[in-house]
């Protein structure tokens, strides 16, 4: 196979169950080499179960891992975790205390002789920007520096595979922002293939190249970040990264009529009932007589400010429909920057339709 094409790593068909509790099911991903791809779901979908049987730390019990073209567990084969060329990074650091932040970086590594390893250690030291500190103990460290050395032991033996694992939870926000970038950079420079397991929508944008977005351990969708984000293949995707307005309609001659004008609802038969799940930054306000390009608008409607409140980066308006006044719910609209009409303001409101999803409702 070309060196292009090579899967750095392959799930195929991975199934694993904890007694009754079938934690991943039947799951498939490859990764090709030096892609960043995120296993992003909620708590309990599996994340971390698929992870450690790509590691070996759960014996395989159905399907097939492979690591840079090599099966490494399937077919009754199951090699070990120090020998599939994966460096692993955990939320907890689990630096050994009683070496130095050199010794720890050192500790993987096999079949150098002593220069080489000192060389090696300097080296993924320098990376993540630690080697001043290499004489230093793990509790003399920050809980950003440990992870860094976490990740320059990880990276040393210059493994086929990263598997990281809520590597940055344990930080606090303002860190866990500059640890996450600078990882991101050393994977990319250093071209690391990287599968990591994160809950948190906006980290695994940061950070992936391709998401792989996993509910009752399966895959629901898979692709890059905006490929979920733009075209979520369902509610549940859809609404996974952020709020999001939710209405209930019924399809008429494939569209449904929302407060905002109609929305295509196209396949969808007449009578359906489903969901639209519009964003918050899709609903863009004008004044009343006039819309964002100065005309009056074909589309979109009338609507009354409830409350309006500067998040920082953008503003939250809180919105009635004036058009549809028996409408229950009310509506979020976010907006860049600084933009806080006062209550009871009258706005016109344009929807932006690439950011409106229509659905089946989900009858249970
Ligand atoms: N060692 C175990 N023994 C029994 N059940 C387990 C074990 N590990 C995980 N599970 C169960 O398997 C399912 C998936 O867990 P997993 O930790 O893989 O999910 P996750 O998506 O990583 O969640 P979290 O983000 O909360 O860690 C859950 O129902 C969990 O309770």
């Amino acid at each position: 196979m070309a060196g292009n094409d090579m899967q750095a790593l392959v799930l195929d068909h991975v199934s694993h169950s904890f007694g009754g509790v079938l934690a991943v099911d039947d799951l498939s991903l490859s990764l090709s080499k030096g892609e960043v791809v995120c296993l992003l779901g909620p708590s309990g979908c599996g994340k971390t179960t698929a992870l450690r049987v790509a590691a070996g730390l759960e014996a395989l019990q159905q399907g097939r891992v492979i690591i840079a073209n090599e099966p490494v567990a399937g077919a009754g084969r199951e090699i070990p975790p120090e020998d599939r060329s994966v460096g692993l990074v955990f939320q907890d650091y689990a630096l050994f205390p009683h070496l130095t932040v050199a010794g720890n970086v050192a500790f993987g590594l096999r079949g150098l002789s002593g220069s080489e390893k000192q060389a090696r250690v300097q080296e993924a030291l320098g990376r993540v920007g630690m080697a001043e500190s290499a004489a230093a103990y793990p509790h003399m460290l920050s809980g950003g520096q440990q992870q860094r050395v976490a990740l320059a032991r990880a990276l040393a033996p210059q493994p086929q595979v990263m598997l990281l694992d809520e590597p940055f939870s344990n930080l606090d926000a303002r860190l866990r922002q500059k640890v996450r970038d600078e990882t991101l950079h050393v994977l990319k420079e250093s071209g690391t293939t990287t599968l990591m397991v994160t809950h948190d929508p906006e980290e695994a944008m940061f950070m992936a190249d391709r998401i792989a977005l996993m509910r009752a351990g399966r895959i629901v969708q898979e692709g890059t970040p905006a490929a979920l984000y733009y075209q979520p293949v369902d509610a549940f995707v859809a609404s996974f990264f952020g709020e999001i307005n939710q209405l209930e309609g019924v399809v008429v001659t494939e569209q449904v009529s929302t407060p905002f004008g109609p929305v295509d609802a196209k396949g969808f038969a007449d009578g359906a009932a489903v969901a639209v799940l519009i964003r918050p930054e899709a609903l863009h306000l004008s004044p009343p007589e006039q819309s964002a390009n100065g005309s009056i608008p074909v589309n979109g409607g009338a609507v009354e400010v409830m409350a309006s409140r500067l998040m920082g980066r953008t503003s939250l308006i809180h919105l009635r429909s004036l058009d549809v006044p028996e409408q229950e719910t009310h509506f979020h609209a976010r907006v860049p920057g600084r933009f806080l009409p006062m209550e009871n303001q009258r706005l016109r409101v344009e929807l932006d339709r690439s950011q409106a999803f229509v659905f089946l409702r989900e009858t249970d």
